[in-house]
């Protein structure tokens, strides 16, 4: 006891000690900040640095192949700057940046950015391998945090300027004041990276972007980048913002100056920060597709861009087929998409959860009725799905998936993908209990095959085929001579009394007209029998059957079809009650409002028979032969 105390209190002591290795990230004063007040409005100025910052960052970075693909998607996406390479990196590189310019890959509205440090000769050799090309962006980079001064460069901070002007003139002078006319042909922008700008001090940033801007000379058609980076994100996205909205407001000539966000992850805050940043005044923002890049990664450009699109601004990046995004990125970067990535993993729109199901279910049918009435661009309003799948190519995925965390929405929603029926909610709830503890017994996801097999099992004959309508006549009696509806003695159910064996299908119309229209959705009475319409006539039904092969004629009467149905099949010696039923006309999608091949009618049966009661359901091109299975179905679970 006593020694357990001691190690707990040495072990909270060390915890206290290695805490205070680190020092809070101080906020700014800065109370003319006006960022909280603005709201996005516009995309930013895209660059992705998929095959720079990205690249560098794989295992095996990619070869000139892969390097080629990727840009041609991006190109494809919509990306109009793109960081191709650092050329002095190697001679992969170097000669992406050749073949990308020599086979003129290059769009004419895409700039290619190159990128360097601030060492002579590796800029030369950068600025070589962009030579030729339409329009080119020059990226050096130098570091100018106080810790990267101290510990990397061993410099000053007027040293850490002069090196950057000194290459600024370099570049200058190899590029748009190059004596050779092939270089000045090129249009050339010059992107100065104060890396670490975050940990940065604010004033020495300005300084030594003023310093590099007064040596390049930009103009307010080719603006100079400056590309203020969180290299590692050491602060929370509000003070980032506050950084960047002084940098905005303090810089000198704005108009000749865009600037660039480079967001890392390493606090998960980037996409946060570079929102903010570009409330803050930020004009242009650099990242990876799916957050690649060093350590934890780039800011993610597709979850950027799709988080405008939700605010309803257009972010000029065509993510219409997301999949094949996801699986360019994976094929190349051999690095895989978090199953719940922001729009892309594979469960982002997708949910196990009762609650969730039951909310997304209602919230397409909703939907369904939205649309009819306004169309496809009717405001997106739907539980749990901040975006419509279907904009991203994701329409038929899977959306709602099934385990013993799924409720009645969800099994519902099965049910109905599978055999394109709506369950009676009574039903939706007993089939929810099989499918549940099936479900925990197993220990299994529950697939649309197990689906199926459950539903049928449970309320389907095992064998439909082998229970046929051959012929069936119908014919109505008044009984009530009060609110008579002029129609007297025998009309057959709207005047088509139907006979023959094809007669059964050719006039599968008539009946389910009257069947489903008159006597859908059937609720029993409080006593347990289905209410009895006003005008009540009593329909007498006579029909021939086959079940398995051997014919039988059956005959009954009841308050509509589907009693007077039930009444003919307790003459084949069943004895129950109908408790509750429904029937329901299928249309296939795709299919004409006539076209009688595509149609399918589904009936639901709810029998009870002493203490006990069984739903059973058939589902046929001919009402009355559905409503016959379910009621077979029903009353031979009830023997
Ligand atoms: C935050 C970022 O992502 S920046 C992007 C950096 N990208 C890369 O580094 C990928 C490609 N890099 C490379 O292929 C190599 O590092 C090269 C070709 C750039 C340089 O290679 P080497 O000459 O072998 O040097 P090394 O890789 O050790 O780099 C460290 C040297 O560069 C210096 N250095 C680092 N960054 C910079 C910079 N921005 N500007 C100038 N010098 C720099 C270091 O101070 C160090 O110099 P030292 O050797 O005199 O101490
Ligand atoms: C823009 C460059 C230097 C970079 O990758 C970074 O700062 O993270
Ligand atoms: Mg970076």
């Amino acid at each position: 006891m006593h020694i357990s105390f001691i190690s707990y209190l040495l072990s909270t002591m060390t915890a206290n000690n290695t805490v205070k290795k680190y020092t809070p990230f101080p906020a700014l004063h800065f109370p003319e900040r006006k960022w909280p007040q603005q709201t996005l409005t516009k995309p930013p100025r895209w660059l992705s640095t998929d095959l720079r910052d990205g690249n560098q960052a794989l295992v095996q970075p990619m070869d000139g192949d892969a390097k080629l693909r990727f840009f041609q998607h991006l190109v494809k996406f919509g990306y109009k700057e793109i960081e191709v390479s650092y050329p002095s990196a190697s001679q992969t590189e170097f000669e992406f940046t050749r073949r990308l310019i020599t086979t003129g890959a290059i769009p004419d509205d895409v700039w290619i950015q190159v990128m360097a440090p601030c060492r002579e000769e590796l800029i030369r050799t950068t600025i070589e391998a962009a030579r030729g090309a339409k329009k080119v962006i020059v990226h050096i980079h130098l570091s100018t945090s106080e810790v990267f001064r101290e510990v990397v460069f061993n410099m000053t901070e007027q040293e850490t300027i002069e090196l950057a002007v000194r290459c600024a003139r370099l570049i200058r002078n190899l590029t748009k004041d190059s004596a050779d006319p092939e270089m000045r042909q090129t249009e050339w922008t010059l992107e100065f990276t104060p890396e670490n700008f975050q940990d940065t001090s604010l004033e020495f940033a300005l300084e030594i972007c003023e310093a590099v801007k007064a040596a390049w000379e930009p103009t307010e058609e080719n603006k100079i980048i400056f590309n203020v980076a969180a290299t590692v994100e050491v602060a929370m996205p509000n003070v980032f913002a506050d950084q960047i909205e002084y940098f905005c407001t303090h810089i000198s000539d704005r108009e000749k100056v865009s600037v660039s966000l480079h967001n890392h992850n390493d606090r998960g805050c980037a996409v946060a920060a570079t929102e903010m940043g570009q409330l803050a005044g930020a004009d242009r923002v650099e990242g990876c597709l799916f957050s690649n890049g060093e350590r934890t990664g780039n800011v993610d450009l597709v979850t950027l861009a799709l988080n405008l699109y939700t605010q309803g601004v257009d972010p000029g990046i065509d993510f219409g087929n997301l999949n094949e995004v996801v699986d360019m990125v994976e094929e190349l970067t051999k690095i895989p998409v978090h199953f719940r990535a922001p729009y892309a993993g594979k469960y982002t729109f997708c949910t196990f959860t009762g609650t969730h199901q039951d909310a997304i279910r209602k919230g397409y049918k909703s939907r369904a009725r939205l649309e009819e009435r306004l169309g496809p661009s009717a405001k997106w309003r739907m539980p749990y799905l901040p975006m419509d799948p279907a904009d991203l190519g994701r329409k038929h995925e899977a959306i709602i998936r099934l385990n013993s965390q799924s409720g009645k929405g969800g099994i519902g929603w099965f049910v109905n993908e599978v055999f394109e029926v709506d369950m009676p909610r009574d039903l939706e709830v007993a089939f929810t209990r099989v499918v549940k503890s099936y479900s925990e017994e197993k220990g299994v996801e529950i697939t649309h095959d197990i689906i199926e097999e459950l539903f049928r099992s449970r309320y389907m004959l095992p064998k439909p085929e082998g229970v046929q309508l051959l012929s069936c006549k119908l014919r109505t009696g008044k009984v009530c001579s009060a609110k008579s509806n002029g129609v007297n003695g025998v009309n057959g159910v709207n005047g088509h009394a139907v006979s023959g064996a094809n007669g059964v299908n050719g006039h599968a119309n008539d009946h389910a007209n009257d069947h489903a229209n008159g006597h859908a959705n059937g609720k029993p009475k409080p006593n347990g029998k289905p209410a009895i319409h006003e005008h009540t006539n009593t329909v007498h039904l006579h029909a021939n059957i086959a079940i398995q092969g051997v014919r039988q004629t059956i005959s009954g009467s009841g308050d509509d079809i589907l009693t007077s149905l039930a009444d003919a099949v307790r003459g084949l010696g069943f004895c129950f009650d109908v408790l509750d039923y429904k029937t329901e006309w299928q249309h296939h999608e795709g299919a004409g409002e006539n076209d009688e091949s595509t149609r399918r009618s589904a009936g639901f049966v709810k029998l009870v028979s002493g203490d006990k009661t069984a739903w059973g359901v058939g589902i046929q091109e001919d009402s009355i032969l559905a409503s016959l299975h379910a009621i077979l179905s029903a009353a031979a679970k009830l023997e």
